[in-house]
């Protein structure tokens, strides 16, 4: 453990499982990683996959946030770029998060893991508005809380708002599941030649926009000592493997 996690982990108050390095996560899911085979919106399959992913760490004693993307449904700045009001555009991204938070918590359910749904902007009689201190109350009993609506506010990110709510309550480590293996010196996908890092300094990621993560995010989790770990969400049990302190992906931290 980095001194910062360790710090994190001292000052929280929740009780501590044994097998694993980190005790409560932020995870954060892209949109688009739900689309899986689908050409649009969400594949059941990805979504049971997750869940069993997710019921691992559970079963091990590690209390998971997670915030959900919307990328699969809609992003504000595409809706701008084909000429929409970038505003309206982005109120129907965090609009996009609910749906895809609600149909992760369903998946879930059915594999009886326990699980709430809040959101940043209030939608009474759908999902419980967002409140830290009850968010933190049901991560301690064991529930997963599934973050929504991101921010709450345009010209923002999930990226940045997972690392808002991990820095929030408390989490251990931002945990960003992505397409690829972790953060390399050029996008891998582009760039076949591309050589991954196996850590990273917060300076580091940003001087040289590294492209995975915005750098409103990266500013956040510096500004705070806040340890993300990037990893490859398609690679089955790469989830536990990390959570246990194995090298998965790529960790940015102070360095
Ligand atoms: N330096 C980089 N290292 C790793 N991935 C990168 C880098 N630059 C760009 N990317 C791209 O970022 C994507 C991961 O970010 P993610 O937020 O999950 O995607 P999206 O923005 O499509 O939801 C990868 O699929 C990869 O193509
Ligand atoms: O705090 C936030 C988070 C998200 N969004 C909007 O919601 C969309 C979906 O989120 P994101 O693109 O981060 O999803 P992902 O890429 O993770 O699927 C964004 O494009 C924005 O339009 C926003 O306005 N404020």
């Amino acid at each position: 453990m980095s001194s910062a996690e360790q710090t994190a982990s001292a000052k929280s108050d929740k009780p501590r499982a044994d097998v694993s390095k980190y005790k409560r996560i932020l995870l954060k899911l892209s949109g688009e990683a739900l689309t899986g085979d689908a050409e649009f919106g969400i594949d059941p399959k990805v979504l049971d996959r997750m869940a069993l992913e997710i019921g691992q760490l559970v079963g091990i004693g590690v209390q998971v946030g997670i915030v959900v993307g919307g990328g699969n449904l809609f992003r504000g700045a595409a809706l701008h770029e084909a000429g929409m009001e970038r505003v309206t555009g982005d109120h129907m991204g965090m609009l996009a998060t609910v749906m895809n938070a609600l149909a992760m918590r369903d998946a879930l359910e059915r594999s009886n893991i326990r699980s709430r749904v809040m959101s940043a902007i209030p939608m009474s009689g759908v999902v419980e508005h967002y409140d830290r201190r009850t968010a933190i109350r049901y991560l301690t009993s064991g529930d997963v809380v599934i973050f929504s609506a991101g921010t709450g506010n345009p010209f923002f990110t999930t990226d940045s708002a997972a690392c808002l709510r991990g820095i929030e309550i408390d989490a251990d480590v931002v945990v960003k599941a992505t397409k690829v293996d972790g953060v390399y010196d050029k996008d891998p996908v582009r760039h076949p030649d591309a050589v991954k890092y196996e850590q990273l300094s917060y300076d580091d990621a940003l001087d040289q926009k590294l492209g995975v993560m915005d750098l409103t995010a990266i500013c956040l989790v510096r500004d705070h000592d806040m340890p993300v770990r990037v990893f490859n969400m398609n690679k089955s049990g790469a989830l536990l493997n990390l959570v246990v302190g194995g090298r998965e992906g790529t960790l940015i931290d102070r360095g």
